[in-house]
Order: C-alpha cells, then structure tokens, then sequence
C-alpha cells in the first residue's frame, strides 16, 4: 500500500504521536489503589474526577475521568486524611513528644510518625497511604556521591548543604528516638535508622502541601506549614498550569481548583512553584523538560573569566556588583542572557573614561555602543564556553552509564538536567547572535 504523505496525514500522525507520549495507563485497578480507595471512602472521600495512571514522561499521577472545566474544583480532601503534627500529637507519640525537652520540631514529629507507623506494617492504621509512598527518592541527598559530583557546581554545593543538613537533623534526634523504646519491642536505633529517617524526610519534603498551625507548647518555635495530603499528593508538577490550592475552613477540607481545562484522559497538573531545574532536582528530585523558568547560572569566577586582566578598575567593579547585589542570579535563560548578566557585563566593560557612568549601567541606561558590543561578546564567549563544559560533561555521563549500570537511573535524571541545560544555552547563543548583528 502507498504511504500517504499529505499535510493532513503528517498532521494527524503528529497529533497521534503527541497524545501517545502524554497518554497514562489507568492504574486504579492495582490492590493499593484499591485499598487506599477504600481507606479514603471510609473517610468521606470519594473522587469523581480523577483516577491513577502511569504517564511515560512523568511517571505515576492522576488523570482525568471527564473533561474539567477552568475553575472546577478537582479535588477536597476532608481534614481527617491529613496527616499533620496534629495527628501526630493525638497519636501514642504524643505524650513522647510533650514530655521531650528541648520540644521536637514539626518536622521531628511528622517524620518520627512516619517512621514509626511504617514500622507498625499491617497494624497502621495508615497502612494504605504508607503503601503508595515512594520506596526510595532521587532527591541529590539520595543520590551517590559520584552523582552528585556531575552536578553543576551551584546545584552541588546546595546538595552537599542538604546532606549535612539530614544527617544533623539525624544526629541531633538520636536522643529523642531513644526516648520513644518504651513503645517497641526491637531496638530504636535499628527502626530509627539514618535511611529510615532520610526515607520519611524525602517523604515530607517532596510531598507534603502548605498548611499553617497554630504554634504549640510541645513543639520548636519552626514553622509548622507541613501537611501529608494521601492520594492528592498523586499530583504531578507542570511549571505551564496554574491552580489554587488551600485548606478551606468552612467546609474543613484542603481544596484545588485549577485554573487551566483538561480533557478526558489527560495528566491533571499543578504547579509546585516557578522553581528552576536545578531547584526541583533539589527539592523534588526531577527536572521539567521545557520548563520555562529553566535557566543556567553564571558564577563570579566565569563572569570574569573573559574580562581583560589588565583592567585596573576590575576589584571596584567587582565591588559595585556585590554591594547592588549584582554577582548572584545571573543565568542565562530560553531567551537570552537575563536583565541581570547583562547589566553585570556592561558594568564590568565599562571603559576607563566611562566609570563614572556606573549607577547609569545599573539603571539600565545605554553608555555607548562600545560598551554594548563588548558585554555581547563576553556573553556570547561565556555562553560559548558553558556549552563546550555541558557537552564534556555529557560525554563524561554517557560513559558512565555504559559503565556503572547500577547508577543508571541516578545518571539519566543528571543527564537530562545538562541536557536541558544545553538546549537553553544553545537558544541563548542564538538570541546573542542576533543582538549582535543589530548593533549598528
Ligand atoms: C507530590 S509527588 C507526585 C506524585 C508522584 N509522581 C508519585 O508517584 O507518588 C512529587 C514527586 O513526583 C515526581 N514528579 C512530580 N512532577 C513530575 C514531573 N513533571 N516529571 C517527573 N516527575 C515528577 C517527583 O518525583 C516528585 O518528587
């Protein structure tokens, strides 16, 4: 048979070959969907409007039973599937926790509950939401030290942060876990373990919705803003969709409404924050392909690394930077180099004659076309030079993953942020071209 070739068809094959890559396999039939169906029902809630599936881009989330409408309500979830400290201060902890001097934080106590109620297996009464957590999370704290070293050098620094951060928050809570042995028959420190403790940690931090406490005797003055929300914590991240979402007193459920329409069948969103690649690496442990906010950071050290080093004038402009607060957050972005990386580059171009200028150049006057033409080439030159570094790193990841297939997992997620970050530096480059040729 002769294959058709016309508009018409290569339109419909790429429609077909969109809604393909985007369409879930309902999931709903699986037992711990089932039960967590049951052990919502018994909770008042019942959900019309959504149902599990796997997605092939973004893993498991919920997808639509029925088309939605803009500002429909997708989901209210009735105060007592919650988990919050509240919970957790009514449960046999509580008394633990009160009597617990310096008072444990929110988050000790959310996730000594955690642990605790995993522990319990068939006998939690959270048995069914338990069941639906993640086993293990790709968060960098996670992620082995020679991942974690492929990472760019802001992200790694920030990941290294989060691992001493978890595993002080391990040590300082020994005392407190050792505390609770009168409640089990096995030894704490062998059920409080660090990956016991790191495994509910990633649970809260990846999962948990906003939802503010009153402050409370038998807590630490900490925020108390964390709240386990089951089954709507199914929801995948989309930096494209805008929702609303917040605990509505009146009716005493934690409500979404979406702000965007869905079709039936397809992957319902929301959005976890305008968070960077490199942020949701850090706090959710993916990346968001195409993600608009995506955008790669220019450290002080490459901001200069083009610079003439004959400038006498360099260490002051430097200083200028830093005092307008102009040396962090210079990233080039899906559109060019920011506002911000081009301003810090004008100011360091500045011609000797032309110092005095400066304030204007943070102001965003134009000094002269030298001035222009000179801090576009040094963003096209450092653009240039990120992505020879992001190429060389690919090449580094690729050979490992033939390599170390154990890590492979950790190095695809590592692979496509620099692939991401590739693809926005390569648009950058573009936009430089043009805005150099426009110059007169
Ligand atoms: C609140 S949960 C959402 C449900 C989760 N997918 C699950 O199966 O339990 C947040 C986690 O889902 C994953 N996730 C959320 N949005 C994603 C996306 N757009 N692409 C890939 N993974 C995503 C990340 O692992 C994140 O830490």
């Amino acid at each position: 048979m002769r294959k058709r070739r016309g508009r018409t068809s290569r339109i419909r094959r790429r429609k077909l070959a969109r809604s393909a890559e985007s369409r879930g396999v309902n999931e709903s039939f699986k037992c711990e969907f089932i039960e967590l169906k049951k052990w919502l029902k018994d909770r008042k809630f019942e959900d019309t409007n959504l149902m599990p599936a796997h997605f092939p881009g973004t893993g498991r989330g919920l997808m639509s039973k029925t088309s939605l409408q803009e500002g429909q309500m997708i989901i209210s979830l009735p105060e007592n599937c919650l988990l919050t400290t509240d919970t957790v201060i009514e449960s046999y902890l509580g008394a633990y926790i009160t009597k617990w001097k310096p008072p444990p934080s929110p988050l000790l106590a959310l996730c000594t509950f955690l642990v605790s109620e995993k522990h319990a297996g068939d006998q939690s009464p959270w048995k069914p939401y338990l069941e639906i957590l993640p086993k293990a999370y790709t968060c960098p704290v996670c992620l082995e030290p020679e991942v974690v070293n492929l990472l760019p050098k802001p992200l790694k620094a920030k990941a290294e942060e989060q691992r001493a951060h978890v595993q002080e928050f391990f040590a300082s809570s020994r005392d407190f876990f050792s505390s609770l042995q009168p409640l089990f028959a096995e030894a704490v420190d062998s059920i409080f373990s660090y990956s016991a403790l790191l495994w509910a940690w990633c649970t809260v931090n990846t999962r948990a919705v906003y939802l503010r406490h009153r402050r409370r005797e038998c807590l630490s003055a900490e925020p108390d803003t964390c709240a386990l929300a089951p089954y709507l914590d199914l929801l995948n991240h989309s930096p494209n969709v805008q929702v609303r979402a917040a605990f509505n007193e009146e009716t005493r459920c934690y409500e979404i409404r979406t702000a965007s329409s869905w079709r039936k069948h397809e992957e319902v969103f929301i959005c976890y924050g305008h968070h960077d690649n490199q942020r949701l690496l850090l706090e959710y442990g993916f990346v968001s392909i195409q993600n608009p906010h995506a955008c790669v950071y220019v450290s002080r050290e490459i901001l200069v690394k083009y610079l003439p080093s004959t400038d006498k004038q360099m260490n002051k402009k430097i200083s200028i930077l830093k005092d307008h607060g102009f040396i962090e957050n210079l990233t080039f972005g899906w559109d060019g180099p920011s506002w911000r990386l081009l301003t810090a580059l004008k100011l360091l171009c500045l011609e000797a004659e032309k110092f005095t200028c400066w304030k204007k150049v943070l102001l965003g006057e134009v000094i002269s076309d030298t001035n222009e033409k000179a801090s576009l080439d040094i963003a096209q030159k450092i653009c240039c030079y990120f992505i020879k570094e992001t190429n060389a790193v690919l090449q580094k990841v690729s050979h490992m993953k033939d390599e170390k297939v154990a890590l492979i997992n950790q190095l695809t997620l590592v692979e496509m942020l620099w692939m991401e970050e590739l693809k926005i530096l390569q648009a950058s480059a573009e936009v430089l071209c043009h805005l150099q040729t426009a110059l007169p």
